[in-house]
């Protein structure tokens, strides 16, 4: 179920020469010791529930997209970031997406601001008092949006906020790498094809789809050791040192979506990682590294059980039901 990869990033860095040092495999479906190592970090980093906390303490995640085109991928993110434990989510969209994506939940705080002029001031205000943001569930690929989303991105930075960059938001780190380069509390979260073009934009040559690893290690290492998640069948995490492969089983049903479930609760879990890390709860592992594994088992559990009802029909929001037995099982057993 977990295979580890390390490589010399030495070697890493002179791509061409690339060496693996170490090679260790648990095989693809026996559970090993190094998955009940990354599950007990990640069942560490949950925050118990107690009477002394208000409201806000366990999250407050902020989704940046929602265009004319899409409505459902932010409301997936950021309903997925309640569920698995934020207090509250914010979604900041653009003016026709934002009543459609109220519709949808009252749970959610919608901020149609996403293609006024003043953007970024809008959004700046209430950086503040996020813990986390996501990055491009159904931002849409316009100039504008995307400006407003690089400097948004560069906002919080400056205040140390984790990042989570999926979708369009990745369409961005393509044309401009340097947005999120070395920032340790990022997260891109690529499919394969946003993984292929963020490759070949990064590395200027076609990418070798033979060896899924190494390739991501490489993209890791050249955007400064960020962490990096290309899903597909395993989901392999990477911060360019180790590569973690997660095969939790999910299902052969593949309704568009799922990636967004994965990048909201990922926001969550990357605020809980940091925050106990800060805490010196997880020392060895990056935590980063420890919110994208929980995020990957998380989806892809949620996949199985939603399917083992719902069948081939199972679509997203029968996904965002089984959340909290899936979180339950997962990391509260
Ligand atoms: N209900 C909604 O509103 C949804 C909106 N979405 C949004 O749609 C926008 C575009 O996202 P896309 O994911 O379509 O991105 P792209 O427009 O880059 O398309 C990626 C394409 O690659 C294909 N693909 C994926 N994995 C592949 C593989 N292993 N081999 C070959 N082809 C593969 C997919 O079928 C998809 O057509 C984003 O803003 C995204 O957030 C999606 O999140 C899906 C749900
Ligand atoms: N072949 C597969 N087998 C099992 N699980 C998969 C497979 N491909 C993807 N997944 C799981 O589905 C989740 C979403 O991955 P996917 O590649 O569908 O993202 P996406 O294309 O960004 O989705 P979205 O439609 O939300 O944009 C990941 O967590 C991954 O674990
Ligand atoms: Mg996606």
């Amino acid at each position: 179920m977990i295979r580890i990869v390390c490589a010399q990033l030495s070697a890493l860095k002179r791509s061409s020469s690339l060496v693996f040092e170490r090679y260790y495999s648990s095989g693809s479906t026996s559970h090993s010791s190094m998955d009940d190592d990354i599950l007990s970090l990640v069942k560490s980093i949950v925050p118990p529930l107690t009477s002394k906390k208000h409201k806000g303490q366990d999250g407050r995640i902020g989704i940046i997209g929602g265009c004319q085109d899409y409505t459902g991928a932010p409301y997936f993110a950021a309903i997925s970031a309640l569920k698995v434990g934020a207090d509250l989510s914010h979604v900041f969209c653009t003016k026709d997406a934002a009543t459609v994506i109220k519709s949808y939940s009252p749970e959610l705080i919608v901020h149609p601001v996403l293609d006024s002029p003043n953007a970024v001031e809008e959004i700046e205000k209430w950086l503040p008092r996020l813990h986390g943001l996501v990055v491009g569930p159904g931002l849409g690929r316009e100039d504008f949006l995307l400006k407003t989303a690089k400097e948004v991105i560069e906002k919080s930075k400056t205040r140390d906020i984790p990042i989570v960059i999926d979708a369009d938001g990745l369409w961005l780190v393509t044309q401009h790498p340097s947005v999120i380069h070395g920032y340790q509390k990022g997260i891109l979260t690529p499919n394969f094809m946003e993984f292929t073009r963020l490759y070949e934009a990064l590395h200027h040559e076609p990418m070798d789809s033979s060896d899924h690893q190494r390739s991501v290690l490489q993209l890791s290492v050249a955007m400064g050791n960020l962490t990096v998640v290309l899903k597909g069948e395993q989901d392999l995490i990477t911060d360019g040192s180790k590569v973690i492969s997660c095969s939790v089983e999910g299902s052969g049903r593949r309704c568009g979506g799922q990636g967004d479930l994965l990048s909201g609760s990922m926001g969550v879990l990357a605020h809980w990682a940091h925050a106990a890390s800060a805490a010196g709860v997880v020392r060895s592992v990056n935590p980063s590294v420890v919110a994208a594994f929980g995020a990957c088992s998380l989806t892809r559990q949620c996949n199985s059980q939603a399917f083992q009802r719902h069948g081939r029909s199972t679509t997203t929001s029968d996904m965002i039901q089984e959340i909290g037995s899936a979180f339950k099982k997962l990391f509260e057993s």
